[in-house]
């Protein structure tokens, strides 16, 4: 399955699967991308491969996801969780949110996505949720530029409940369906220059056709897998323990190097 399929990052043909999702498909635009490198960093892949991963396995990684009303949101969370589309619309009241469960690299782990209402009305009711999201999707509509003007406040939104850098960020166009031609590439351009403003990967999918979809929450489960899996070593690392009439011993675990590249790196070094 395509969930098994999340084992890139160890051996040779799961490499290459990684480097096609980073380099060769179409909706991929180097230009907007987080990070580039062809694999997890070698101390996290050292440690999946040891099993040695203390409680990833157990933790469950908080997605938001934010934007206007109607571009999408639920369309796009019920694609990937239920393999479902609705034509009709029916707004969210509030939030909701989906568990799922992925295997990356053996390790299991889990997403839970938080889909937030765009009306102005929730507004208040949604953002009591932004707390604590290790990944904010900021999600415009591609066949409604407006859309994309408001995702920066969006995301001022949910950064301001988050601490600075603790959070990947986004850019999600949706319906590309609905587009083509001149008016789609004017549209992509636009994105990937506010993506850039917003320190945020972009990309563009489609909840009626499936689009991209998996790829898109594939690579979000990676990124945050891989610092869920960082900070763990960090931890491990500097564990104490207390000996006899409590003399404390500091353990000594493998040295971490420093990380390869920053999850908010800027999209000039990709
Ligand atoms: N053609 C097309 N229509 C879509 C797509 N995604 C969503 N829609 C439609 O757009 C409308 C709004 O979708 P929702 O997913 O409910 O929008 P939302 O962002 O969750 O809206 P709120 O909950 O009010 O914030 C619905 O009628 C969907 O069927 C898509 O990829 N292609
Ligand atoms: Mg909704």
């Amino acid at each position: 399955s395509w969930k098994a399929g999340l084992d890139w990052t160890l051996g040779k043909t799961s490499l290459h699967i990684f480097k096609q999702l980073l380099c060769c498909l179409q909706w991929y635009t180097p230009e907007a991308c987080l990070q580039f490198k062809d694999h997890f960093q070698a101390q996290v892949r050292s440690a999946c491969h040891q099993r040695n991963t203390g409680t990833v396995g157990l933790k469950i990684s908080k997605v938001v996801v934010v934007g206007d009303l109607f571009v999408g949101k639920t369309s796009l969370i019920n694609r990937f969780c239920k393999d479902i589309f609705d034509r009709d619309y029916k707004a969210t009241i509030g939030v909701d949110f989906e568990i799922e469960r992925f295997e990356i690299a053996g390790v299991p782990y889990n997403l839970q996505i938080w889909d937030t209402a765009g009306q102005e009305k929730f507004k208040c009711i949604a953002s009591a949720y932004y707390r604590g999201a290790e990944v904010i999707v900021t999600v415009f509509d591609l066949a409604d530029i407006q859309t994309l003007d408001h995702t920066k406040q969006w995301l001022e939104d949910a950064l301001r409940e988050n601490e600075p850098g603790s959070s990947f960020i986004f850019l999600v166009g949706t319906k590309k369906d609905l587009v083509s031609g001149a008016t789609c590439e004017r549209t992509e351009r636009d994105a990937i220059r506010f993506a850039s403003e917003m320190q945020a990967e972009y990309w563009s999918v489609s909840a009626k056709t499936g689009e991209n979809v998996k790829e898109f929450f594939s690579r979000v489960a990676a990124l945050a897998f891989e610092r869920s899996m960082l900070k763990e070593l960090e931890k491990s690392n500097g564990r104490m323990a207390q000996i006899g009439a409590g003399n404390l011993i500091k353990l000594e675990g493998n040295s971490l190097d420093a990380p390869e590249s920053n999850s908010q790196a800027s999209l000039s070094c990709c």
